[in-house]
Parts: C-alpha cells; structure tokens; sequence
C-alpha cells in the first residue's frame, strides 16, 4: 500500500479551494518533486498533507500506518526562523517534539538519534553554535537534521534551496538523494529548478492550471517537447 495517497484533492482556505484535481500516490523509497508557478497552492499541498489543515475536499490516505510524528517536514525558510536564537543542537531536537507528548525531556534515544544524524550531515562541530549565526547553507542543512530527528519514514521539503548558491545547492541536493537511497526515506520536495528535478527525483508533479503526475521518464517524454 502506498504511504500516501490522494484521490481528487482539493486545498485552499475557509471552504475555498485554490488547487483542484491533485491525484497522486507516493511509495516507500519515492522521490517526487512538486513543481508549479508561484502561488499555484504548492506549500499548501505540503501543510494539508501534514494535516495542519484540512482538505476542501477529496481524500488523503496513508498508509502503513504512517502516522502524523511520523513524518519530517522543512518548511519554506522565514526571516523569522533565520533569527532564531536557539542552539543548532536544541533546534534538531525539537524535530522530536511531536513525539515528547506528555514528557517534559528528551529521552536518552532521542538525543543519542540526535547525534546521529548531526555526524550523518556532517554537521556535528554546529551543534553548540547559535542558528541565527550560521551561513544559509548550515542552516538548511540543521533544518534537514531536525526534519530527520522526526521520521524514518518520510520528509516533506518545501524548497530546501532556495537562497543557497550552486555549489551548496549541489550539496544539499546530493545530500537528500543519499538520504533517501540509502536510508529509504520516501521524499517529496517543492522546486523551482526542473533542471535538478529531473536528475534527482523518481516522479514529477506539476500543479496549476494544467496537472501532470506520473514518473519523471514520462515528464520528460510527454511534458517538455
Ligand atoms: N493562510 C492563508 N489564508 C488564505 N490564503 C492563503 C493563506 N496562505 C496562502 N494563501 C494563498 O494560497 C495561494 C497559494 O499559496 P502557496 O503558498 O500554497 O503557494 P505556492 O505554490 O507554495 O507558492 P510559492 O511557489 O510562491 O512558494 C496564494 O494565493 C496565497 O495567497
């Protein structure tokens, strides 16, 4: 069964949809980027997925059981998160907040997981440093710790490039295909870079007025003649 499925989705605001027809399904081990113009309903697709809103209509079925803390999410950077005085190491922990329920702490695992995925992300040597005062490129790398302090599962990233210049936006873009061969973690990402789209991911979804979801062999055949 698939991890998630959507059939005739609709999203938007107060009952009001702003994106209609979203079919799609994505498998354990899936890589699809969701690619459209500015404004198409894009980082809403990704909030109602998370279930932080709810659909206008239409259904979205997960399976495996995948439940709500089970998925990591990197959401689209704001000035506001760029100032945030925490430490690099508190901000990844609290990748593990929806799990904490009525804990106050961390547990023992949580933190050893934590410093896990810092040396995974070659990030280790930041974690005492304060996240407002790292480079953009550090930033989004902590931002993608802390989505994987969340899930084994599934990561959903809403432009984890933007602001990064070519060389890190490299890095960063190799880094998540590691993650998510080797680890199996399923990945869906917003872009604004077909280019990088095609030679990373499994499937394409292209949202606006025209829809288009399927493998990104049958993007690059049917869609860009
Ligand atoms: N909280 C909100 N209440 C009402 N409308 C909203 C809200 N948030 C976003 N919208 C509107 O929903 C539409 C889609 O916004 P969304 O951010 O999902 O687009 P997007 O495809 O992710 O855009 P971009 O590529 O620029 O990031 C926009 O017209 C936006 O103004």
């Amino acid at each position: 069964m698939a991890q998630i499925t959507c059939q005739n989705l609709a999203i938007g605001y107060d009952g009001r949809s702003i994106l209609r027809n979203i079919n799609f399904s994505v498998n354990e081990g899936d890589y699809l980027c969701i690619i459209g113009e500015n404004g198409t309903g894009k980082s809403t697709l990704m909030r109602t997925l998370l279930r932080l809103q709810q659909p206008v209509s239409g259904m979205i079925q997960y399976g495996d059981g995948l439940k709500n803390n089970e998925i990591g999410y990197l959401p689209q950077q704001t000035m506001i998160q760029k100032d945030f005085p925490s430490s690099v190491r508190e901000i990844i922990l609290s990748g593990c907040q929806n799990r904490l329920g009525l804990r106050p702490f961390y547990s023992r695992k949580e933190k050893k997981h934590a410093d896990q995925i810092m040396e995974k992300l070659k990030i280790t040597e930041l974690e005492h440093r304060c996240y407002r005062e790292l480079s953009g490129g550090q930033q989004q790398r902590v931002l993608l710790a802390r989505a994987l302090c969340a899930t084994d599962k599934i990561l959903l990233l809403d432009e984890p490039v933007s602001g990064l210049d070519p060389i890190v936006t490299k890095e960063m873009y190799r880094l998540i295909k590691r993650i998510n061969r080797d680890d199996k973690i399923t990945v869906i990402m917003i872009s604004h870079d077909i280019r990088a789209a095609i030679e990373y991911s499994s499937h394409i979804m292209h949202v606006g007025e025209t829809m288009f979801y399927g493998t990104t062999e049958e993007y690059e055949s049917r869609w860009l003649i």
